[in-house]
């Protein structure tokens, strides 16, 4: 007795594939197709209309394709010649699956999320049996979701992590700690199989574990994206994610790769979504258009909840007339001590360097540009089309120091000292330093205005009580008037950034 609900997958299979206009339709071109083949011994499993534009498709042994096309071309010489017609040729190397599901729909829209779009498709409603042609390389990974869909299997999502340092470092050990309770609460199965630095990747199809520095530290392989496609494609993963954990303006490059290729993105990294707007739009659209998505709720308020939050106002028609607050949890830090601080400013920077919370090149940072960057982001959120160049960003770099290297700029932080010496001291009585970002004007508009800036506040203001490295949010919208929607909290550091990482991961799980 055969089990209802067994996948049966049958190997080396071939399509057989008739081209024509007009004349497939006729009456008796299945029969012909048929006596051709079965006179010739060759069993055909299913002729179907569909399966190729303007055609007919025929499921045979892959051993008797060959045949099939001459004993076809044959019995079709004389409709060649006149044109009706055009082509007949095989496909080989393919494989029937065959299951039962009575919501094929939702296992044919995640084949199609993992790019399988089979090639012939038949089904007898009645008993909800599906058969499936693939290619042979897309047979395990078919297998996979439909077991997952039918059974109930634990849903494998693969995990391609680039950039290891504080962030991307801290997100591969929460999720390793983390990945057995996933399994048992979620039935996803979180499989890190790829991690990469500038320089060298390390590939783990089973799944890195406790000792993947070790791996990446002796990893001979080169750093590059061609690899990890191609490591994806040999191997049949399915359910894929790339990570972007980097600050790096090249590697963002390779987001539309990763699309076309299947990987859904997550990105702590902001550099993509500052890009001119016309190539934040056209990754947007690839992004549909592939059925993929990119998530990067760290890129402002790091593990805040700030751009869902924005995205669901927005969204629900909410009117959004003013964002201002501390976006930046370094320079949080570095005005909230150095206000009520007597150490050196270049002390305090180096602190919120050594805890993780500036950028690689904490001039990124201290320039603004990172404080801008967020900003845009969120304007962008809410459909204005401000470029980069539009923001009016308060540099705190001397220029002096912005094109040198970042480790002679590092050794030279003392200089800045005296200057900042001098903006702290005259201040009005009871005033402190903060650093801030304000969008504001009309944003209904295309555009709206942006400012980065450093000012000084009451001390007992909300912004001049802000402690630690927190960031504040005030988010003025029509309904709520006067009274801003306030977020607030850890703005930076690597443990709040990687949890918010690890958040939109899941997320994607989820809807995987
Ligand atoms: N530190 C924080 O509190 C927050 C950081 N972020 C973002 O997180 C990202 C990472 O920051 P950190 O971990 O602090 O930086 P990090 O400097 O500690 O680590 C960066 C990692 O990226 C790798 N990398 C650089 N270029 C690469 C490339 N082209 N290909 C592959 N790998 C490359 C480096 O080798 C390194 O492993 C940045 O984009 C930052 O803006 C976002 C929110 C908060
Ligand atoms: N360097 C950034 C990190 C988070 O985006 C900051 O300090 O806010």
């Amino acid at each position: 007795m055969t089990d209802k609900n067994a996948i049966n997958i049958y190997r080396n299979k071939a399509l057989v594939n008739f081209e024509g206009k007009n004349f497939l339709g006729q009456i008796g071109v299945d029969s012909r197709i048929f006596q051709a083949l079965n006179g010739g011994g060759i069993s055909v499993g299913v002729i179907s209309q569909q399966a190729i534009e303007n055609g007919i498709s025929v499921l045979v042994d892959e051993v008797d394709a060959e045949d099939a096309v001459k004993f076809l071309k044959k019995e079709f010489e004389k409709e060649t010649k006149e044109g009706y017609v055009n082509n007949i040729y095989s496909i080989d190397s393919l494989s029937v699956i065959g299951f039962v599901s009575d919501n094929y729909n939702k296992i044919l829209s995640e084949l199609q999320r993992n790019k399988i779009f089979p090639l012939l498709l038949s089904q007898i409603a009645s008993a909800g049996r599906v058969n499936i042609v693939v290619t042979e390389n897309q047979t395990e990974i078919t297998k996979n979701i439909i077991e997952t869909e039918i059974y109930g299997k634990p849903k494998t999502v693969h995990l391609a992590l680039i950039g290891h340092g504080n962030v991307g470092g801290t997100l591969v050990e929460q999720i390793l700690d983390s990945a057995y309770d996933i399994l048992k609460r979620k039935r996803v199965d979180l499989k890190i199989v790829a991690i990469a630095n500038s320089k060298k990747i390390a590939f783990n199809q089973a799944g890195f574990g406790s000792d993947w520095r070790q791996k990446i530290k002796f990893s001979q392989t080169e750093s590059s994206v061609e690899k990890l496609v191609e490591f994806a494609k040999e191997h049949h993963l399915e359910n894929l994610v790339m990570v972007d954990n980097t600050a790096s303006k090249d590697f963002v490059k390779h987001y539309p790769t990763f699309v076309e290729n299947g990987f859904d993105v997550v990105g702590s990294n902001k550099i993509y979504n500052t890009l001119p707007i016309s190539e934040y739009r056209d990754f947007r659209k690839l992004l549909e258009k592939n059925k993929k998505k990119y998530l990067y709720e760290t890129n402002v308020g790091a593990g805040l909840p700030l751009i869902d939050t924005i995205k669901l106002l927005h969204l629900s028609g909410e009117n959004i007339t003013r964002i201002k607050g501390v976006f930046s949890g370094t320079l949080s830090y570095v005005f909230n001590n150095f206000s009520l601080r007597n150490d050196k400013y270049s002390v305090i920077i180096r602190e919120a360097m050594d805890k993780g919370f500036t950028e690689p090149d904490p001039r990124e940072d201290l320039s603004g540009n990172d404080v801008a960057r967020k900003l845009l982001i969120l304007a962008r959120e809410l459909d204005l089309i401000n470029e980069f160049q539009d923001i009016n960003i308060q540099n705190l770099v001397p220029e002096n120091l912005l094109d040198i290297d970042k480790n002679e700029f590092i050794s030279r932080l003392e200089e800045l000292d005296s200057e900042y010496k001098n903006i702290k001291e005259n201040q009005k009585p009871d005033h402190v330093l903060r650093y801030v970002g304000d969008l504001h004007g009309n944003l209904q508009e295309e555009k709206g205005e942006l400012d980065v800036k450093l000012i000084s506040v009451p001390a007992n203001s909300a912004l001049g009580q802000l402690k630690g490295s927190d960031s504040i949010f005030e988010i003025y919208t029509e309904s709520y008037g006067e009274n801003p929607i306030v977020i607030m909290g850890a703005g930076a550091g690597a443990k709040v950034t990687a949890r918010g990482v690890f958040g939109d991961i899941l997320r994607l799980s989820e809807t995987k």
